[in-house]
């Protein structure tokens, strides 16, 4: 919808009405063709301003209607008929302008934005491009350089930057519908050809096919197979070398491979799935929309390695006050000093002052007494972490949250030594702690609502991914890890090498392969997880009964590495060489590969000839399943839940969706079909038994995604 006034007399206001953010939906674009067209024919208008209600100017086209018959006038010709107006158009830009909507401005003849408005064409992550002719408006208005930044970046840039770039004409610090008004007045009249960008050449750049085939390399290297940052580019090359009308013609030739791709629907459930996890639910029944959080002003970070020295950085920047504890003197000066150069350097990227007053330093848990919220950072050992619990209970004052860090003990067995079970949650960050996106939420039975909701609600605070998960080994997302890891060390028991099986998932889409992210954040990790399941034994054992462990197909490949001292990049060695220790470029290791050789030979292993495809089959169905598994037990409430996690923090690449769009892209039978294949030839791995969830959504058949949740509600009330 969009409303029509007259203000100041002579100007037509037009009003964007179309909560929360103004987006293009079907109705709106009607709403602005007839008001524009009332504007147009009114002899007493002489400009015309367009706005948007409650501060924002608009999101963008709707990206609802993208799966759906699109209907209404379209985009091109309605911001058309704006720019060949005879009367002054001026958008007076609140909020943000992104996509269309930024688009829609640049039909009009001026911009006016107040200081504090976000403008971008973030196209490129939905896996579009700036289909309304912004692809071809902006180089020309901006230049080609800056142009292909923001269009292949999809970065939003601050009114300053919009000003500086010559997006906007002016900015204010005031009323900005005022600003425009007055301004409408003031070039009523004026001629209107020098406004029309469409009109404009390109701005002359020396050297274009330099620029292009620089600027095509790097997005080639960035992009990991996304096909939507190199449609940009190629559009923006429209504009620069063709006229207006062809550039328009190649635009609307690109989106139309994009608009249907696969990868454009993986970008967009990405999108909405990251926003339905906030709307997170408890199987108790507790949800986002009931539960309460609880105010935090002040914090405390117990533990100052890697781990609680993010943390700590990644509460100050929210503004908190943070006390944070290290018993021992020598660590906590390494800690302060620490803190303080990453605050230091985050504040100067983001042109603000550091929040070094923020942090209290204290060797004393008694400092902690009158905190809200306490995250335990120690080491990843249950009897030291129980210690600290106790301790945090009897200096606590009542009320306090009481948040771990771990990654793998028992949330709930935690909460259990504490005389108050509903006030501890896991908050499972990932390193380093003040970058990583995602936050995993771990509730146990007895978490109550509110410190479900108070730590959620922190996690948004500080920027995070938060997602809400059940409490289980290895919660959502390392749960998950493990089925790929061990994949991974069966395929090179049976003939892979790492390179291979890491080309593979590269090439898939991950920055980095199982054995190259392995390397990079130590063997030694797993080395004692497994010591400490009991599954570690001397190395000297051959045969297939020295890889059955527990029960169930094992492979000691990694212990055996560790056991030579090779734990990746921190020691020079792993499953790669590195040129000293703490190196990262990831050189292929001869002596890898005699001992791969040698191990086989021991074990009577016959080295067969693996492709990609089974690579990436046993690796990510396996993980996949797992998914299934967890979604049955209730630990995540949906697949975005899990899709989230594994975008986020785990590197699945963003234009593949998250490991349960994949596989409902690729197709539930199809999973289902591999997954019982490779469990016939691998009996003795229990992770390829295909989950019955799995079984049952195919024998329902095969609901899309978003209907998953209701079909998994109808089989367990089936149950
Ligand atoms: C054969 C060819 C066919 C061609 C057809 C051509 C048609 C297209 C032509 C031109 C291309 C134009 C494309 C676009 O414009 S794509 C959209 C580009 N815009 C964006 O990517 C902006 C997305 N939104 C945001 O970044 C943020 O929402 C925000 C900055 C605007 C506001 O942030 P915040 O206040 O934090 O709110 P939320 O993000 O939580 O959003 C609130 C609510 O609104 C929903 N929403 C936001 N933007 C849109 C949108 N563009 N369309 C639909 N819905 C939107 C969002 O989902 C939230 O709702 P919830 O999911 O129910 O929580």
């Amino acid at each position: 919808m969009a409303e029509y006034n007259r203000v100041s007399e002579c100007v037509g206001l037009i009003t964007l009405r179309n909560p929360p953010v103004n987006a293009l939906s079907a109705a709106v674009r009607q709403g602005i063709v007839d008001t524009v067209q009332r504007a147009l024919s009114d002899p007493n208008v002489k400009s015309v301003v367009i706005c948007g209600q409650n501060g924002i100017f608009c999101g963008g086209a709707d990206i609802k209607e993208f799966g759906s018959n699109m209907t209404g006038p379209p985009l091109i010709p309605m911001i058309h008929a704006i720019e060949s107006a005879n009367k002054p158009v001026v958008a007076a830009i609140e909020g943000s302008a992104l996509g269309g909507g930024l688009e829609l401005a640049l039909g009009c003849h001026y911009r006016i934005a107040h200081s504090k408005a976000r403008l971008g064409l973030p196209e490129v992550s939905l896996g579009l491009l700036p289909a309304a002719g912004g692809s071809q408006r902006l180089p020309r208005l901006i230049g080609v350089p800056a142009a292909l930044n923001l269009i292949t970046t999809g970065r939003h840039v601050t009114a300053a930057e919009a000003l500086q770039l010559g997006i906007v004409d002016q900015v204010t610090d005031h009323n900005t519908v005022d600003a425009a008004v007055k301004f409408a007045l003031s070039v009523a009249g004026r001629s209107l050809d020098p406004r029309r960008i469409s009109t404009h050449p390109c701005p002359q750049q020396p050297d274009l096919d330099a620029l292009f085939e620089e600027v095509m390399q790097k997005v080639r290297q960035s992009a990991r197979g996304a096909i939507a940052p190199i449609a940009c580019v190629q559009a923006v090359r429209a504009a620069a070398t063709l006229p207006y009308a062809q550039g328009m013609e190649r635009e609307r030739e690109l989106m139309a491979t994009l608009f249907t791709s696969g990868q454009a629907r993986a970008l967009q459930y990405c999108f909405f799935a990251e926003r339905a996890v906030g709307r997170w639910r408890m199987p108790s029944g507790a949800r986002w929309d009931t539960s309460k959080p609880r105010p935090v002003h002040k914090a405390a970070v117990i533990g100052l390695g890697t781990m609680g020295r993010g943390i700590t950085v990644a509460l100050a920047q929210t503004g908190l006050s943070v006390i944070a504890v290290e018993t021992q003197e020598k660590q906590l000066m390494e800690a302060k000093q620490a803190i303080s150069g990453m605050l230091e350097r985050g504040a100067k990227r983001r042109g603000v002052a550091p929040a070094l007053d923020g942090v209290i330093y204290s060797q004393n848990i008694q400092a902690v007494a009158d905190v809200d919220l306490v995250i335990e950072a120690v080491f990843e050992d249950i009897a030291l972490k129980t210690k600290v619990f106790q301790q945090l209970s009897a200096v606590c004052k009542p009320g306090t949250l009481l948040c771990t860090n771990t990654s793998a003990l028992d949330v709930d067995q935690l909460a259990s030594e504490t005389p108050n079970p509903e006030l501890v949650v896991g908050m499972h960050f990932f390193a380093p702690a003040h970058v990583m996106k995602l936050l995993e939420v771990v509730y146990g039975p007895r978490s109550s609502p509110q410190a479900v909701a108070t730590a959620m609600q922190l996690g948004k605070k500080m920027g995070k991914a938060s997602v809400a998960v059940g409490n289980c080994r290895g919660f959502v997302g390392n749960r998950m890890l493990k089925p790929y890891i061990e994949e991974a060390f069966f395929l090179l028991e049976e003939g892979a090498t790492p390179e291979l099986v890491d080309q593979a998932l590269e090439e898939f889409g991950f920055p980095m392969g199982v054995f190259r992210m392995s390397d990079l954040s130590g063997l030694d990790v797993g080395w004692r997880v497994r010591k400490g399941d009991g599954l570690v034994e001397p190395g000297t054992a051959s045969g297939r009964s020295a890889r059955i462990r527990q029960g169930r197909r094992y492979s000691p490949l990694g212990d055996l590495l560790c056991e030579e001292g090779r734990f990746g990049q921190k020691t020079g060695r792993g499953w790669y060489q590195y040129d000293k220790p703490g190196s990262r470029v990831a050189r292929s290791d001869p002596w890898l590969h005699s001992f791969l050789g040698a191990y086989r030979a021991q074990h009577g292993l016959v080295a067969r000839r693996i492709d990609h495809q089974e690579v990436l089959e046993r690796c990510l169905y396996a993980l996949i399943n797992e998914g299934f598994h967890i979604l049955d037990d209730g630990i995540a409430a949906g697949p975005e839940d899990i899709d989230v996690i594994y975008v986020s923090g785990y590197g699945w690449p963003r234009h593949r969706g998250g490991p349960m769009f994949y596989a409902n892209m690729v197709g539930l039978a199809k999973v289902l079909e591999r997954l019982e294949h490779y469990q016939q030839l691998h009996p003795e791995v229990p992770h390829l038994q295909p989950s019955s969830l799995l079984r049952r959504l195919v024998a329902s058949g095969s609901p899309p995604i978003h209907k998953w949740g209701e079909a998994i509600k109808k089989l367990h009330s089936q149950l």
